[in-house]
């Protein structure tokens, strides 16, 4: 049963959870001026990896100067007030009842691996983020990648990573251009999917003491590079959480935090 989420991802047969208007909300909030936008950047927050990261900036803490899209992550962790006026009828109607969604969800994946403690340690000290993400569309030719100065201009729109996640559920499925690794390393083209996706983030390869790795996964540039959306549901230590893995090694919240950033360090 491991070998389901082993750098691979899990398509359930649950269909993808609905949207209601998130992906316009989010393209209106990136669509209004730079000095609006700012002051719903991550510095702002200063909680965990919530709030505004846009093309091209250098001190995102959820991407990469050469990724070419507008994150915006929102959490359990930070009050709702904080978050822009366009998100905030999505979290006052629809975020509690799609975090418990995804907790049955995940409490079931966990279960059926048979990672009781780790169960557990998700049910008492977890909550969820969302990295919702839009992908402006990007002018056919080659080097006309708008905020990408043409030495960094790309055959990837989203840069390889592992999640910071125990869990990233895309519940929304899984759209075109998206990408894995597979154990032998080759990257593989996911199937878009209607589904509720599931793979396995750095915080279960860590609790799992390696036995279950990370999936690294990216978005290629596709043909035509349209306009693209995305929605990424983390489960992650809450604040001030301390965890322990199969063997016993204990790390807390803001320590994980920091480990996961590091691999980023020059
Ligand atoms: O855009 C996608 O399909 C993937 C997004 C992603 O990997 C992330 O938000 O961490
Ligand atoms: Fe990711």
């Amino acid at each position: 049963m491991i070998a389901a989420l082993h750098h691979q991802l899990l398509v359930t047969d649950l269909p993808a959870l609905p949207l209601h208007g998130l992906p316009a909300a989010l393209r209106n909030f990136c669509q209004r001026p730079t000095a609006y936008r700012e002051d719903f950047q991550q510095s702002r927050f200063g909680k965990a990896f919530d709030g505004y990261s846009y093309p091209g900036q250098e001190d995102s803490l959820n991407q990469g100067p050469e990724d070419q899209l507008h994150s915006f992550v929102l959490s359990d962790f930070s009050p709702a007030l904080h978050y822009p006026p366009e998100l905030q009828p999505f979290l006052r109607q629809h975020w509690a009842e799609l975090t418990r969604a995804a907790r049955v969800i995940e409490q079931r994946i966990l279960t059926e691996l048979g990672l009781e403690d780790i169960a557990r340690q998700h049910e008492e000290r977890c909550g969820h983020m969302l990295s919702a993400n839009y992908y402006p569309p990007l002018p056919a030719g080659a080097n006309a990648i708008a905020n990408i100065a043409p030495q960094k201009a790309s055959a990837l729109r989203l840069s390889p990573h592992p999640d910071v996640s125990l869990l990233t559920v895309l519940f929304a499925g899984i759209a075109e251009d998206f990408q894995y690794q597979d154990s032998r390393g080759l990257w593989l083209d996911a199937e878009p999917a209607d589904k509720v996706v599931v793979f396995a983030g750095e915080l279960l390869q860590w609790l799992t003491d390696g036995a279950i790795p990370a999936l690294n996964h990216r978005v290629k540039r596709g043909e035509n590079p349209g306009e693209r959306f995305s929605f990424a549901l983390f489960s992650l230590p809450a604040p001030g959480a301390t965890l322990v893995s199969n063997a016993g090694r204990h790390i807390t919240t803001e320590d994980w935090y920091r480990l996961h950033l590091s691999q980023w360090d020059n």
